[in-house]
């Protein structure tokens, strides 16, 4: 039977499935990623469609792994397929299935963490050339494959390295795609921009005092106020989405997550005490046309004022870079005209039968920003319309159909991207000659 295995023919839909199984079976999540084993596996895939590969360890025992499938014209700038290896954290006995068996279940999804974020786009890709390979097709241009460690945590290790290094400079890359997010009707969503992450502290201090005495300053009732103000801010941010006058991606997005306070004790915190120090944390995005100083301004008068003992710290997010160019601009990636991959992507999505919605500011942060900073153009897309939203959440699935209609989708999109020549003006007056 082992022999059988191994003849099986890798273009049946129950082969793709198997495969996609089994990168999802490798425990990648954070904070301690199965990187050797997914590198493996990922390299072995590589080799079964012979793809050029290389595994790159800018920092020790981060590895990117990075394939090529060399076009007939490699001075033309080149493509690049980018996602990340690993996932975020799970909670295993709040799943229904085993979040690393990829559980294909009676419906035909299939549950895992990373099944949405991101391992159905980087085997995906794979799984597009190999049948774009199969088909005969020659690539004009090059195109590369980065699957990079580390997004969830930052991407500092990984993708943030990857497009400031040399490697990166000598692959000419002229667009670059990347995570989006699933969408639950029809249309698939693509992202031209994303929010800047600012993760909040603030921290209050007041008179300690007795459990029972109701005075005024004391830490506790300082961060409520702020807690107060924080949350009508929200509130007005949220109604703008509700209202449907705002994208998700398009207003300010702040969420409490973590509140740090009290007096310990053997069995618990001491309750007849008001304690002298109290924190919360919280996690804002801040969109990429949003006007920065005045929230920073927001922060400091009212969020974590001076006057009510109260201090504030921006973590390592708070990169006002990120979100503007060398000349102040947003980074945004043009879906007009002047940005012919938008158009291609477009095209080449309907070509296969696809839906695009309009194009959106990505609400979270991705590597793509890493690649827009160093001025390409960057989208992202992942490939699942008809989809719950599951992405960190627990019971993470993605219907083995929909997988496999991403499949055609990429495809479409790469075979439009890797024949893309511009067209010049000396050919454009050709034509209306
Ligand atoms: C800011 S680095 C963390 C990146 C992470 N990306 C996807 O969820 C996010 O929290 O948006
Ligand atoms: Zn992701
Ligand atoms: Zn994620």
């Amino acid at each position: 039977s082992s022999l059988l295995e191994e003849e099986e023919d890798p273009s049946t839909a129950s082969a793709i499935i198997s495969r996609f199984q089994q990168y999802l079976q490798i425990n990648t999540s954070q904070p301690d990623p199965d990187y050797p084993h997914s590198t493996a596996f990922l390299l072995s895939q590589a080799q079964s469609i012979s793809l050029q590969s290389q595994t790159i360890e800018f920092i020790s025992k981060k590895p990117i792994v990075l394939l090529k499938w060399e076009g007939t014209q490699p001075h033309l700038p080149s493509i690049l397929l980018n996602s990340h290896t690993d996932v975020v954290p799970v909670e295993t006995h709040k799943w229904a299935h085993h979040p690393f068996k990829a559980h294909l279940d009676h419906h035909g999804n299939i549950y895992a963490r990373g099944s949405q974020d991101m391992k159905c786009v980087g085997m995906q890709y794979l799984e597009a050339i190999r049948r774009l390979k199969a088909s005969g097709f020659q690539p004009l241009r090059s195109v590369y494959l980065s699957f990079v460690p580390d997004e969830e945590i930052g991407g500092h290790d990984g993708a943030e390295k990857f497009a400031e290094s040399d490697t990166f400079k000598d692959m000419n890359v002229g667009i670059v795609l990347d995570e989006g997010l699933a969408s639950p009707d029809e249309h698939y969503r693509a992202f031209y921009g994303e929010r800047c992450p600012w993760w909040l502290v603030v921290k209050a201090t007041g008179a300690p005092g007795h459990g029972a005495k109701l005075y005024d300053n004391s830490a506790m009732e300082n961060l409520f106020k702020s807690i107060e103000s924080v949350r009508r801010f929200r509130a007005a941010q949220f109604d703008l989405v509700k209202a449907g006058f705002k994208a998700e991606g398009e207003v300010i997005s702040v969420n409490m997550v973590f509140l740090k306070a009290g007096t310990p004790s053997p069995t618990g915190f001491v309750m007849n005490l008001q304690p002298s120090e109290a924190e919360a944390g919280f996690d804002i995005r801040v969109p990429p046309t949003a006007d920065a100083d005045s929230l920073e301004k927001r922060i400091a008068e009212e969020w974590a004022p001076a006057s009510r003992n109260m201090t504030f710290q921006l973590g390592q997010f708070k990169q006002k870079a990120s979100i503007e160019d060398k000349f102040g601009r947003p980074i945004l990636t043009a879906t007009d005209s002047s940005n012919p991959w938008w158009d291609l992507l477009e095209k080449a999505v309907k070509k296969a039968n696809g839906k695009l919605g309009k194009p959106e500011i990505f609400p979270a942060s991705t590597d793509a920003r890493y690649f827009r900073e160093m001025g390409l153009p960057a989208i992202g897309f992942s490939p699942m319309a008809n989809t719950p939203i599951l992405l960190h959440d627990h019971n993470e699935f993605l219907n083995q159909a929909e997988y496999l209609k991403g499949i055609d989708i990429y495809e479409s999109i790469i075979k439009a991207y890797a024949s893309y020549v511009p067209v010049t003006k000396d050919e454009v007056s050709r034509d209306e000659l």
